[in-house]
């Protein structure tokens, strides 16, 4: 019995792929294949190099798999990922493709548009595309985001009144998602807190997650099943919701600048029109978006700043006593707390003195402005310098729409082109010594398309703004009323596909209260 259903399963696993596959063989076989294809093998039918390259990153070593074609065949060569053939590329020249070309268009995983809807914007292009990603970013953009700081603020403070203060530790990864989550409830879905509304979102969402990168298998107990399932019960949740915005906009109770779906549900063509520029259902499928997007992403990139700082003594030096880092004598920090540890509650103060500075001419409980972000120029280059060292997103996929000749090589129409950030971020001749962590970097811009953490051109990531407030909003408060150091020895991480650290990194904490030690420590 249990042998008929690990096969049943097997061939249930199995089928859509092979059936994938010869169809692509199908298709990539009506042509012949141009002879200047790019070196590399196909592999394996079906499978080709796709358990090679989840392996990899599930064990931390992804990184050194792309390294290793790129030192064997160049920047650009052929394999097969998830069925179909690719070509993979790297760096400056292959990015300025892939994020400028008009011959690419965007490719998701087969599962994305049915759990996220088929009219969001990953699956769009031309004028459908433009229409969308303008409607975005009329609240996305900064001028308008400036004027949330102070919301964001609360929303920070609130999280970590209740979920940090009075903690002797805490589990990051988990926290910054809650926390990542919050925000975009509040400030770009206008959800009460602690309403039931807000409940049942998130409770999808948590849901839907779980088997979102999973196999699109849609069968009775498989983890994608739930995820669709999850995905309907988030979209009916946002459904009643923007049903609410748009009669409360209609009766003049509210304005488009309340939040992101007001926003959307008020856009009306120029010229004064009655007609949403967008339709309710790409209402939705952006939200669900921005909610997939925006949460993973930018909680993965807090939990890593925290994850180093608690260890950078040379960033902090550098910072604390304008030294090099060898030069630091370690009994120059007043603030370490105890011989017996070995890792110092250094974290807090790597960025203390433009928080300080910050700080400094605030009144108790002031919220932080747009003007006091823009001066936090060295806290943005340790997360702009964290992002190029564990970029949440690993790459994506484009498909050619045409056949296309890069260096010397066709990429022919129907393939799919898949970019990867680490390779070009570590590569010594754009970022010198890229194994160390220096922010100071980032002190000019790095060379175009070099540093792709949050993608380039057209398609450059729309909440990269949104992102930036959240992270300096967050880091002020977290170095102002926190030291922390690693509890666990081992301090590894997975890709899964985002990063992921060891436990969810858990931490010890200090509380050294608002203004207080640090305001004496030697900064
Ligand atoms: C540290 C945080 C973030 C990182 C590293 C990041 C990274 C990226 C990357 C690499 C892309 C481009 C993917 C591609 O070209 O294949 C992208 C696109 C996108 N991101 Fe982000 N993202 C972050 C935060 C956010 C936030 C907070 C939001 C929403 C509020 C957001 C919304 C989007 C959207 C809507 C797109 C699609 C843009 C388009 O196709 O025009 N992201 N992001």
């Amino acid at each position: 019995m249990a042998a008929s259903v690990a096969v049943a399963l097997l061939v249930a696993f199995l089928l859509p792929l092979i059936i994938y596959w010869l169809k692509t063989r199908t298709t990539t076989t009506k042509k012949p294949l141009p002879a200047n294809l790019p070196p590399g093998s196909l592999g394996l039918p079906v499978i080709g190099h796709s358990l090679g390259l989840l392996r990899a990153m599930r064990s931390n070593t992804g990184e050194r798999w792309l390294q290793s074609r790129v030192d064997r065949y160049g920047p650009i060569s052929k394999l097969s990922l998830f069925g179909a053939p690719t070509v993979f590329v790297t760096g400056p020249a292959a990015n300025k493709l892939v994020f400028g070309s008009d011959a690419l268009a965007p490719k998701q995983p087969r599962c994305l548009p049915l759990i996220l809807g088929r009219r969001n914007i990953l699956e769009l292009a031309g004028d459908d595309y433009r229409r969308v990603r303008g409607a975005m970013m009329q609240f996305l953009r900064p001028d308008v985001l400036r004027r949330y700081v102070g919301a964001m603020d609360a929303e920070v403070t609130r999280h970590l009144d209740a979920e940090w203060s009075g903690r002797r530790s805490v589990t990051v990864l988990p926290l910054m998602k809650r926390l990542t989550f919050d925000i975009i409830a509040t400030l770009l879905f206008g959800l009460d807190r602690g309403g039931d509304v807000r409940a049942r979102l998130a409770m999808a969402f948590a849901d839907m997650l779980e088997g979102m990168w999973s196999v699109p298998l849609d069968l009775p107990f498989t983890a994608f099943r739930r995820s669709l399932r999850a995905s309907a019960t988030a979209r009916r949740v946002l459904e009643t919701t923007l049903a609410e915005k748009k009669a409360r906009l209609e009766r003049g109770e509210s304005s488009p600048a309340d939040d992101l779906l007001s926003c959307l549900a008020g856009i009306r063509a120029e010229g004064g029109g009655v007609e949403q520029v967008l339709t309710d259902e790409e209402i939705l499928d952006n939200a669900m978006v921005v909610l997939v997007a925006g949460h993973d992403t930018s909680s993965v990139l807090m939990t890593f700043m925290i994850r180093h700082l608690a260890g950078d003594l040379a960033t902090l030096a550098a910072m604390v006593q304008g030294k090099k880092a060898s030069n630091v004598e370690v009994s120059n920090f007043p603030w370490w707390p105890c011989p017996c540890l070995t890792t110092p509650f250094i974290s807090s103060l790597v960025t203390c003195t433009e928080h300080e500075e910050i700080a400094k001419n605030k009144a108790e409980g002031e919220a932080l402005t747009w003007e006091d972000l823009n001066s936090m120029r060295f806290t943005w280059r340790v997360a702009q310098e964290t992002l190029r060292m564990i970029p949440p997103i690993f790459g994506s996929f484009r498909r050619a729409l045409e056949d296309i000749e890069f260096d010397g090589y066709c990429i022919p129409k129907g393939w799919q082109v898949f970019w990867a950030s680490s390779v070009t971020h570590m590569d010594p001749g754009i970022f010198k010594d890229p194994e160390k962590f220096d922010p100071s970097r980032f002190e000019a811009p790095a060379p175009p398309y070099s540093f792709v953490a949050f993608g380039s051109g057209q398609r450059l990531c729309a909440g990269i703004e949104f992102a930036r407030v959240e992270t300096l909003v967050t880091m002020h408060h977290l170095v102002r009323r926190f030291r922390w150091k690693l509890c666990c020895k081992e301090n590894t991480f997975v890709r899964d596909p985002m990063p992921s650290p060891l436990h969810g990194l858990p931490i010890e904490l200090e509380h050294i209260g608002v203004a207080s030690s640090l305001g004496k420590s030697s900064c």
